[in-house]
Order: structure tokens, then sequence, then C-alpha cells
């Protein structure tokens, strides 16, 4: 494809994502189907382009005034994602002239906002909790996340799943903590690979991996996975169950759980009950209470967690969006953790980094539910035989899981830990 077409094409596509009326990968999925034309190598690069338009949208909108041409075209150019010589060959004299003086601008030279693009609403509760950490995290959030994949310990042996990907030409490293995770380098296509078809291995970053290894479900036990979604965790924890037991996962969003049927198909897994509930309160929920040894509750959040992957959130969401998010997590939290028998362990996760949707929550929680015993979960992940655990916690004790991009390479995770009283 001419350079110039492509150009044109990121360009179009920066235009339909910034209109923010849905998640940016849909958007971009949306585009490639339409626009079937578009060969493996041209769709990354206007992926590329757009996730780096998204990442650094305050940074570029700062330079676009200086520029001409449409808006979408100029913020295109900024981030295109593919070889400069390629896109100098779409450029006009000018436009080139113009990035080569956007490229010279030193970094110091921008304002603060245009050097860690994020949010009002974001930085000011980040630079409270974090301090001097704040730059460090900005700075590791406007880079890509690495693919972490999870060995299905129910059907395959990490070592041997390593040496297989090798044999095909990808290679991976054992992720630090968790037991179960590969870091692959770069970004090898995996759905053909046979490790991925015969469901050996999921793609699974290895923060959230962590957090179905600290529910530690048992052979024949009854569990619940409160927000399952497409089912990531509830793998994870089946597989910890060796397929024994019944594991429900229950989620409001009936499409996410069809995502869960194709991925439950190749896992082998039998002990997986999706069950999609109208809310929190659902009828179904109260025919279960006092009857799970344990519960997940992955809570709807703001994913701000997940910014190296998902960037569109810093726009898509405001302080009123986080503000009820944290009143539906008290409320399924809550909800959730009437399934548990006595002695039972609840487990309350996000892929947030606020404060606001994490510790406010647990410490709500603990404060309402005097029969939940809090666990500290730095023991929990040294019993589990997790190294460097108290690395990877945070509070009085090592109370909550708290894994950030920057110290840890995962996404942003927090957890906490409750025993019902027996
Ligand atoms: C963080 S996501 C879950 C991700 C999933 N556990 C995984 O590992 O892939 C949160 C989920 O909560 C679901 N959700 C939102 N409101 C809910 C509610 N009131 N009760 C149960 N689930 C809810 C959303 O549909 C979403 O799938």
């Amino acid at each position: 494809m001419h350079p110039k077409a492509v150009l044109d094409a990121c360009a179009e596509l920066v235009r339909e994502a910034l209109v923010f009326d849905h998640p940016a990968d849909a958007v971009a999925a949306r585009f490639f189907r339409a626009h079937r034309g578009l060969g493996p190598r041209e769709r990354a690069t206007l992926s590329d382009t757009l996730f780096a338009v998204l990442r650094r949208k305050l940074q570029y909108e700062h330079f676009a005034p200086s520029g001409s041409g449409p808006r979408e075209r100029r913020l295109a150019i900024l981030g295109f994602g593919g070889p400069r010589d390629f896109l100098f060959s779409a450029l006009t004299p000018q436009e080139k002239e113009w990035l080569q003086q956007c490229d010279a601008v030193a970094p110091s030279d921008l304002l603060e906002r245009h050097r860690h693009n994020l949010p009002e609403w974001l930085v000011q509760p980040l630079r409270a909790q974090l301090g001097q950490d704040f730059w460090p995290l900005a700075d590791s959030l406007l880079g890509p996340a690495p693919l972490d994949l999870r060995v299905n310990q129910l059907s395959a042996k990490r070592a041997e799943v390593q040496q297989e990907l090798k044999a095909a030409g990808i290679e991976s490293q054992p992720t630090p903590h968790s037991p179960w995770g590969l870091r692959v380098q770069g970004k090898p296509s995996l759905n053909r690979a046979d490790a991925f078809t015969r469901g050996a291995v999921e793609v699974q970053d290895e923060g959230s991996q962590l957090l179905a290894l600290l529910l530690d479900a048992r052979r024949g036990e009854m569990v619940t996975d409160f927000c399952a979604g497409a089912g990531g965790k509830t793998l994870a924890i089946g597989a910890g169950m060796r397929n024994t037991g019944r594991l429900y996962a229950f989620d409001t969003s009936a499409h996410r759980l069809d995502a869960l049927k194709p991925r439950l198909g190749r896992s082998g897994l039998s002990n997986v009950h999706p069950v999609a509930i109208a809310h929190e309160r659902d009828e179904r929920i109260k025919r279960l209470a006092g009857k799970m040894d344990r519960v997940l509750v992955d809570a709807p959040c703001s994913g701000t967690g997940t910014l190296r992957r998902h960037p569109d959130l810093k726009w898509r969401q405001n302080q009123a969006a986080i503000d009820a998010l944290a009143t539906l997590q008290l409320a399924v939290l809550q909800s959730a953790a009437r399934l548990l028998k006595p002695g039972g362990r609840l487990v309350y996760a996000t892929c947030s980094l606020l404060a606001q949707e994490n510790e406010a929550i647990a410490t709500a929680f603990s404060a309402a539910q005097p029969t939940f015993v809090a666990v500290p979960v730095a023991a929990e992940l040294e019993r589990l035989k997790v190294a460097g655990a108290d690395g990877l916690c945070a509070g009085e004790d090592g109370r909550f899981l708290r894994l950030w991009p920057h110290r840890h390479a995962t996404d942003g995770f927090f957890a906490a830990i409750w025993q019902r009283q027996a």
C-alpha cells in the first residue's frame, strides 16, 4: 500500500477513535473489518499510530496547532507507528519540516502535563500517593506492556511449554513471581501456536495470575468468581482446583461470559458454571448464600492499572465516573461476601491504581463487616512460596497486594483478603 494511503488511513482511524464513544481496540477492530484491504503490516502500523496518539495525546495536541492540514492527520504524523522513511515519503515538504521541529523539542522544555499526558483527575491522587515515584509511573504508562502467558497447570508444565515455544521461534522467560507465568519477548502471533490452540497457555498478565493464586482455591471446593468477565481469572482458579468442585462464574454481562466459553473449551475445564446475573443482588446469589468456600470479587473498576494496554481509558473517564465506581465496588463486595461459609475466604481485587477504588473500599468493608477478618497478603504470598512477596505489598504488615507497572512490570493491581469468622 502506498505510504500516502497508509497515513490517510491512520488519520481516519485516529479521527474515529477520538470520538471516544467506544473502546479504542473496538474502534480499531471495526475499522479493520471495514477496510479488508489492509494487510497485517499496515494494520500493525495503524494500531501503533492510534495507541501512540492516545498515550501522548496532550503532548501531540500541544504540537498540532503549529502544523497544517487536518488535526487528525497532524496527530497521526506525530504518532506514526511505521518506519520514518516510509512516513517521510507520505509527507509534504512543509510537513517534514514541521515534524523535524517537533522532534527537536527537548522534553525538559515541555510543561509537565505535556510530559505525563495524564488528566488532572488522575494526576492529583497519584502524586499524593506516590510522591517522587509519580514520574517513573507516568513514564512507564507511556510505554507498551509485556506479553505474559499463563501455563495451564492442569495439562502442562511451564518448563516444557517454554521449550516448545522456543522450538516454534517464540522466546520467553519464567515470570519472576507467578509460578505459572512466561513473559514472551516481542509480540509474536500466538493464536496459531499449538500450545495456545490446545489450551496449554492463555494470555494473562502476571499480576492477574497472582490474584487467582491468592484465592488459593482447593480441590472439591465451592468457589465463586463474582465478576468473571471473559474468565481470565476463572480459568486459572479452575485449574488450581484440578477441575474438581464447583466454580461459579458470575457476571452482569452475558456478552463477556460468552467470550469465556471458547476459552473453557480449550482449557479442558468442566467444573466451571457461567451464570449471567442481573445485578449484584440477583435472587440466584441469595440462594447460594453461605455456601461458598471462596469468593473472588474482581470488581468493575477504572482500569487505570492497564493504561499501557488501554490508553483511551484515561480520556474516557472522569472523577464522577470514579465516584460512581467506588459506590458500585462496595455494593458488589458487600453482596458477594454473603456467599461465604464461616471460615471462607474473600478476595477483593481491581486493576485500578487509585486508592479510592482500593484501600478505601477495603477499609470501608472492614469497618462495616467486623465478622470478616483481614488476612495480610504478604504473609499469604510467602505461604504460597511467591518470590519477593514483601516487595509486592503495601500497608501495615503487608496488608494489601499493590502491583505497579514501573516497579513490577505488571499491570497495576490491588488485592485484599478476608476470612469470614467461623
Ligand atoms: C475487572 S472486570 C473482570 C475481569 C475478569 N475477572 C478477568 O479476569 O478477565 C469486571 C467485571 O465486572 C462485571 N460487573 C459489572 N458490574 C457488576 C455487578 N454488579 N455484579 C457482577 N459483575 C459486575 C463487568 O461486566 C466486568 O466483566
